[in-house]
Parts: structure tokens; C-alpha cells; sequence
């Protein structure tokens, strides 16, 4: 399973400002070329012969040299990608020490070249994986981060236990819920949905045509077209009517665009270059996308039914001002959960029931 577990490739992506000093150009930056390290002096396979270790220590000083971040990472994932592994940890000992063909490392040059471009490496490889699922990435379609996989879990888990302790699952008790998913990005959250939920529906919809394309594309690679429509559509108070085609909602879930829009000159390279903005810059307080979500949601929701968001740390005192503040609104905040760094990233709002 490849993920974003180790902590220096997390960095990586980053959703914190980093203080990169300005944008970052390639151009500017004067790249080192990979033939001014000598690649044939660390040969351990014999005279010209390279295995994937030796590239990957070469590949790892060239990221060094020129400045990009988590290099023995970068490298790794490359060089197992084009023999065919996800980690490097899981090639075993004939792979590790073979020679690699010329067109072998020629691929590795060509995607170590992307990668000194500061392209970030889920990009690079055209694929990362998801929860259980590898989905294809293109750019500038946001890359999943690790942290989301946290709030598809809490979605899981909130319908489960709804449904065990309701009469309609009974025997079985499977959750049936629709969901709606606001920005939907590569699908990431969706099509894990509907994998951990297999008798769901979800309504996965996004501002950005290159988005609502790839979410089609993933769930037709991983089959899972029949449960999902996709909708390209800039959320309003205006959407409710199109939304309602599919019935009253279980659960609206987003990991919309929250950052503030002070700290995105911040972001890494990685972002600033790469990816779309319009999937993070989340205006001066980063709640643009979250206060219209939350304006449309009871009128979208069923009784009892729930808005679960990814928000800034800085958010969950902020949403609960905003609610007290909109009291016409029906809605109530049940819980505050935090990430895998202990940070408060994901709200559990709930809808009162009549
Ligand atoms: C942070 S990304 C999340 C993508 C995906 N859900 C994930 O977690 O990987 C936010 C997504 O929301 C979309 N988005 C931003 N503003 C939107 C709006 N007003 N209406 C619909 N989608 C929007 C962006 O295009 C982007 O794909």
C-alpha cells in the first residue's frame, strides 16, 4: 500500500504554510543536471551495470543537490513505479539487485526530471493511493491528502451506528444512505464511500470540469459508476433544487477549500505550482465554500441528517460563532474531531429534527 505515511512526504503537501520564500520557478532555481554526479561511480552491479539501489541513491543525491524536498522519498517512489512495486520496501531482494534495462532508467530519468521540476510525485507517477483504493491524478486536480481518509472514516462510522440502532437494516444491518460530497476533486472521498458503503448513493459534485472528468474516469476504473452522479456545478444557495433530484440527504460531506487566503502565498512549491487553487483558497476567512454549504444543507438534509466538513484548526470556534449567529438555521454543531497530528480538523454538524 503506497500512502503519504511518513511524515517528511506529508510535508510535502502540506496544507500549513511552509514559508517558501515567493513562488518557486524552475527556471529560476538554475537546475543541477543529473550528469554532473557521476551515476557510473556507484555501480555495485559491475562496470555500467545499475540496480534499482544504486539509482535510487543517485536519484536521491541529484533531489538533494538541487534543493527538493524529501529526495530519498521522491526517488523511491519513482524507481519502484517503474518496476512495477508501490514501495521500494516491497521489492524483494532479485529486484533490489538485477541491473535495470535502458529503458528502464531511461523512464526514471524522465520522471526524475518532472520531480526537479518540483512536479509533486503523485502527479509525477499519475496515480496515488486512497484508503484501499488507487486512483489515477492528473494535475491540477487536488491530490487527496492523508488526513481525509480520517473524515471518510467518521462517515462510515456515523452510519453504521445509525443504522444499528434503526429498525430498517434489520436483519442485515447495512447502511443505505445518499450522500452528498461538495468538491469532489480526483473522487477520493466518494468512491471510498461507496466502497465502504456498499448499498450507498453518492452525488459527487465540483466547480471544475478537469475534476468532475477524473471523478468519472476513477469510478469507471474502479467500477463503481452505477452508484455515483457526478455533477459539474459551482455550489449555491440556488443548487438545492437539482440536489433534491435524488431525494432528501443522509449526509453531506466536504473537505472544501478552506485555506485562508493570507497564508496561500505560503504553500509549498509543490501546491503553488502545480495545483489548482481555486481547491484550497477558501477566501479571507476560509470559509467561503463552508458557509454556503452550510446555508443549503437543511434545506437538503433529512431529519437528523448530517454535514461532516475537514476545516483550519483555526474553524470549529468560528463555525459554532457563525451558527449561533445564524439561529434560522436548523443546524447543530455535534462534534469536533482531530487529525492525525491532534489538530481539530473535522466537524460533525447535525440537523435538528422537528
Ligand atoms: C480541497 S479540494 C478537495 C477535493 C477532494 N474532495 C479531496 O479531498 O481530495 C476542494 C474541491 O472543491 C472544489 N470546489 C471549490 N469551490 C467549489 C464550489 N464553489 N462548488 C463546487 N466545488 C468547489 C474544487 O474544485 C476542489 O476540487
Amino acid at each position: 500500500m503506497r500512502c503519504l505515511s511518513h511524515p517528511l512526504l506529508r510535508r510535502l503537501l502540506s496544507l500549513s504554510p511552509q514559508h517558501v520564500p515567493g513562488r518557486w520557478s524552475p527556471s529560476e532555481a538554475g537546475v543541477l543536471s543529473p550528469n554532473q554526479l557521476s551515476l557510473r561511480q556507484s555501480c555495485s552491479a559491475g562496470p555500467g551495470l545499475l540496480t534499482a539501489t544504486d539509482t535510487v541513491n543517485y536519484w536521491q543525491k541529484v533531489f538533494e543537490i538541487n534543493g527538493i524536498p524529501e529526495a530519498r522519498e521522491s526517488s523511491q517512489y519513482i524507481v519502484s513505479f517503474v518496476l512495477g512495486a508501490k514501495t521500494f520496501q516491497s521489492l524483494n531482494s532479485k529486484s533490489l539487485h538485477t541491473p535495470l534495462t535502458a529503458m528502464q532508467q531511461e523512464q526514471i530519468q524522465q520522471l526524475s526530471n518532472r520531480r526537479l521540476e518540483r512536479m509533486p510525485v503523485q502527479y509525477v507517477l499519475g496515480e496515488w493511493d486512497f484508503q484501499d483504493l488507487t486512483l489515477k491524478m492528473k494535475p491540477p486536480v487536488f491530490i487527496p491528502r492523508p488526513e481525509t481518509e480520517d473524515l471518510v472514516s467518521l462517515v462510515v462510522e456515523e452510519e453504521s451506528q445509525k443504522c444499528a440502532h434503526s429498525g430498517p437494516c434489520f436483519p442485515v444491518p447495512v447502511p443505505h444512505p445518499v450522500i452528498l460530497e461538495v468538491g469532489c476533486g480526483s473522487g477520493a472521498i466518494a468512491l471510498s464511500l461507496l466502497c465502504k458503503l456498499p448499498q450507498s448513493q453518492v452525488i459527487a459534485m465540483d466547480k471544475e470540469e478537469a475534476a468532475v472528468d477524473l471523478t468519472r474516469e476513477n469510478a469507471h476504473r474502479l467500477q463503481l459508476q452505477e452508484r455515483i452522479h457526478i455533477i459539474h456545478q459551482d455550489v449555491s444557495h440556488s443548487s438545492a433544487k437539482q440536489l433534491l433530484l435524488w431525494g432528501p440527504i443522509d449526509v453531506i460531506v466536504s473537505n472544501p477549500p478552506y485555506v485562508f487566503h493570507e497564508d496561500m502565498a505560503s504553500l509549498d512549491a509543490e501546491i503553488l505550482c502545480y495545483e489548482d487553487l481555486g481547491a484550497l483558497d477558501g477566501g479571507d476567512d476560509g470559509m467561503r465554500v463552508i458557509k454556503t454549504i452550510l446555508a443549503l444543507a437543511p434545506s437538503l438534509l433529512k431529519d437528523s441528517g448530517s454535514v461532516f466538513l475537514e476545516v483550519d484548526p483555526r474553524h470549529p470556534d468560528m463555525v459554532e460563532h457563525w451558527l449561533q449567529a445564524h439561529p434560522n438555521l436548523p443546524l447543530t454543531l455535534r462534534a469536533i474531531h482531530k487529525d492525525f497530528c491532534g489538530k481539530p480538523r473535522f466537524l460533525h454538524i447535525q440537523k435538528q429534527s422537528r
